[in-house]
């Protein structure tokens, strides 16, 4: 008998399986999904782990109709291969392919595109006022994690949701983990509802009760009320969501089947807000994956068997670089401290972690706290380093500029993952910072060209005494050799790689090596280029640049960053400033569009961030024979 997965066209055909036969496609669609993700990367442990709460989500509530908004989305690979994408699924995060997160314009079953942590409630609540207002009696589930539940904005939409007292059903997935251990107090709390048999008694206190009670005539609404008016004094598990408004349900075996059907029926029975707390294991049905669920959360094509990554390189990512030059810093300087928002592993942190517990904060998936803590610490004298992806600090923006930049405090921003991330796409792609952070007054701006160079950065930031962002991208540098000592560069300064009298290519971070390489190229065709490091964003070298900018008549920018408030757009605004209109430019950068998925070598062939582009670029400037007059030839990407 064939799979029950490959009949699987639509959440319809899930609801008419019976259980034993839901039972048999959960582990099929294990497989599934474990077999494409070791081809393909993505994010194993989180979908091991939802795998039973998904089917049963889908045989309670029908999609489209009802709608499922997925905290994250990275745990949607389940409800992908149940809505209608099965026969793509091998296309996962793959240029072109399914994209690893819930995208409406993928899927009407997909009802709200995610990628970014904490947001499930506030849309469900937003979709709860909607279908109200229109008088659908439609269901809103919004699934989150622990992990995501310890976001500030989850804690907003709570809030609100409590008090609006409509018909949301909240679906708590606890699997005691963020990326890593999770942390805070909210996950403790969860912890002792899981384990302290005082919860579990008052529990059973209550259902016994329960049973007695007669329902005859009356809701089901309405016992619930009456129970937690009378056994305010039993400690009752969830009292905190009860306290806000919520009816809590839990909390249940997420991967008990009968269990979750009866209690998501008995949510969607109830009214008002509903939170079903559900129990469940991250990785469950792949060892290695339950073994090392850190590991396992976002992990590359990897060997079935062993679990061993098949991703084999010597040379160190910019994020290892990072973290081990900050612990020799601190070591040095006992004011660094060092703090991440839920990311300690994947910002570089771990080796930090170890070596100066106490000067270490996870503080959860909680980047604006991050921030003004960082604010905090700083204004005490103390040196917070706040490493942060680029997309992710996107949401302490105000902070940045409130609590960090007005008062001019000296707090390093470790800006990772900046420019093109590859697989996750859109969501996370970190194409803004350069934009976001140039137009902050006080704000330094550094980007390094190699590895090397981003110690002596990190070195110089934390000599600043103000506020000061490094951005570097995600994976290996370039292997060059490393100095064996950090120092400071001078601040402003650009460095002049090649000199050449037919045109200045000027790139900034991970595209000098393309420029340089350009240069090479050109040189060969008998054109000489001048090639310079920006290597600060701000302030920048403007002796350097409009000197050069003269000097060759021809200018070329390259960033990994959106061009709109970019790099190119602030020496265009110098060039502007001097009055400089004899010198031919154009901005290589990102035009005003949000990237797909793919790798990042693909993505940056696509977009023109190579050096067969600037190649490509600088001779038709030269041929085109005109050099007066300073003109955008094209923002945007592409050649
Ligand atoms: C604003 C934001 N910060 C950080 C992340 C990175 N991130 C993605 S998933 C995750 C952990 C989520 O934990 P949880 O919600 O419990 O889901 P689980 O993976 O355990 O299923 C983190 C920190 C993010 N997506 N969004
Ligand atoms: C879902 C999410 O936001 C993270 O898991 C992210 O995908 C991690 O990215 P890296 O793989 O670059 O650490
Ligand atoms: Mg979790």
């Amino acid at each position: 008998m064939g799979r029950y997965l490959d009949q699987i066209n639509s959440p319809r055909d899930v609801r008419a399986l019976t259980l034993a036969q839901l039972d048999r496609l959960a582990g099929e669609i294990r497989e599934e999904i474990i077999g494409t993700v070791a081809k393909n990367g993505g994010h194993l442990a989180s979908n091991l782990g939802v795998v039973e709460l998904t089917l049963a989500l889908h045989c309670v509530f029908e999609t489209p109709q009802d709608k499922i908004i997925w905290d994250v989305g990275h745990q949607c690979y389940v409800h992908k291969l149940v809505t209608g994408r099965r026969e793509q699924f091998s296309s996962l995060r793959c240029y072109g392919g399914l994209s690893g997160f819930p995208r409406p314009d993928e899927s009407e079953h997909d009802a709200f595109g995610t990628g970014h942590s904490s947001t499930s409630i506030s849309v469900a609540l937003g979709m709860v006022l909607a279908r109200d207002f229109r008088g659908d009696r439609n269901n809103v589930v919004a699934v989150i994690g622990d992990g995501s539940m310890t976001g500030g904005m989850a804690f907003e939409a709570l809030n609100h949701a409590g008090q609006l007292k409509k018909d949301l059903i909240v679906v708590l997935n606890d699997n005691k983990m963020s990326i890593s251990a999770n942390v805070g107090a909210m996950s403790g709390y969860l912890n002792r509802i899981r384990t302290d048999p005082k919860y579990s008694r008052g529990k059973d206190e209550i259902e016994h009760i329960l049973r007695r009670i007669p329902t005859i005539g009356s809701t089901v609404a309405k016992v619930a009320e009456r129970i937690k008016d009378s056994f305010k004094y039993l400690v009752v598990p969830g009292m905190i969501f009860e306290e806000l408004g919520f009816t809590y349900l839990g909390p249940i075996d997420g991967h008990n089947i009968p269990s979750m059907l009866e209690t998501l029926e008995q949510a969607k029975a109830l009214g008002g807000p509903v939170l079903v707390h559900v129990v469940t294991e991250k990785g469950r049905g792949y060892a290695p994956a339950v073994q090392k669920a850190d590991k396992f959360h976002g992990i590359g094509p990897f060997d079935i068997n062993s679990g061993s990554s098949l991703e084999k390189n010597d040379i160190s990512t910019y994020t290892e670089i990072f973290g081990r030059t900050l612990v020799k810093l601190a070591e040095q300087d006992p004011a660094i401290v060092a703090i991440t928002a839920a990311m300690c592993s994947g910002t570089g942190l771990s080796g930090f972690a170890q070596k100066f517990p106490e000067r270490f904060f996870d503080v959860g998936i909680a980047e604006q706290h991050a921030v003004t803590l960082a604010a905090g610490l700083a204004s005490e004298g103390f040196k917070p380093v706040v490493a942060i992806y680029s997309t992710f600090l996107q949401r302490a923006y105000d902070q940045i500029i409130h609590d960090v930049c007005l008062p001019k405090l000296p707090v390093v921003f470790a800006v990772d993952r900046a420019g093109i991330v590859g697989d996750d796409g859109p969501t996370h792609h970190g194409l803004f910072d350069i934009s976001y952070l140039r137009s902050v007054p006080n704000m330094s701006i550094m980007a390094p060209a190699d590895e090397n160079e981003l110690q002596h950065m990190l070195h110089t930031a934390l000599q600043l005494n103000s506020p000061c962002a490094l951005r570097f991208p995600r994976g290996t540098g370039l292997g060059v050799a490393l100095d064996r000592h950090s120092r400071a560069l001078s601040v402003g300064q650009a460095e002049v790689l090649v000199e050449g009298k037919d045109i200045t290519l000027l790139a900034v971070g991970n595209t000098v090596p393309a420029a340089r390489r350009a240069a090479s190229v050109l040189k060969e065709q008998g054109v000489l280029a001048t090639v310079i490091n920006a290597r600060f964003i701000k302030p920048l070298d403007e002796e350097c640049i409009t000197r050069w900018a003269a000097r060759t008549g021809r200018l070329i920018t390259v960033e990994e960053n959106i061009l709109a408030g970019g790099f190119g757009a602030s020496v265009l605004e110098l060039l502007a400033v001097k009055d400089m209109t004899g010198v031919q430019v154009k901005c290589l950068g990102i035009g005003d569009i949000f990237l797909e998925h793919g790798s990042q070598s693909f993505l940056r062939d696509k977009y023109g961030l190579q050096s067969e582009n600037i190649v490509n670029i600088a001779r038709r400037m030269i041929d085109s024979g005109q050099t007066k007059g300073t003109k955008i030839i094209s923002l945007g990407g592409g050649a």
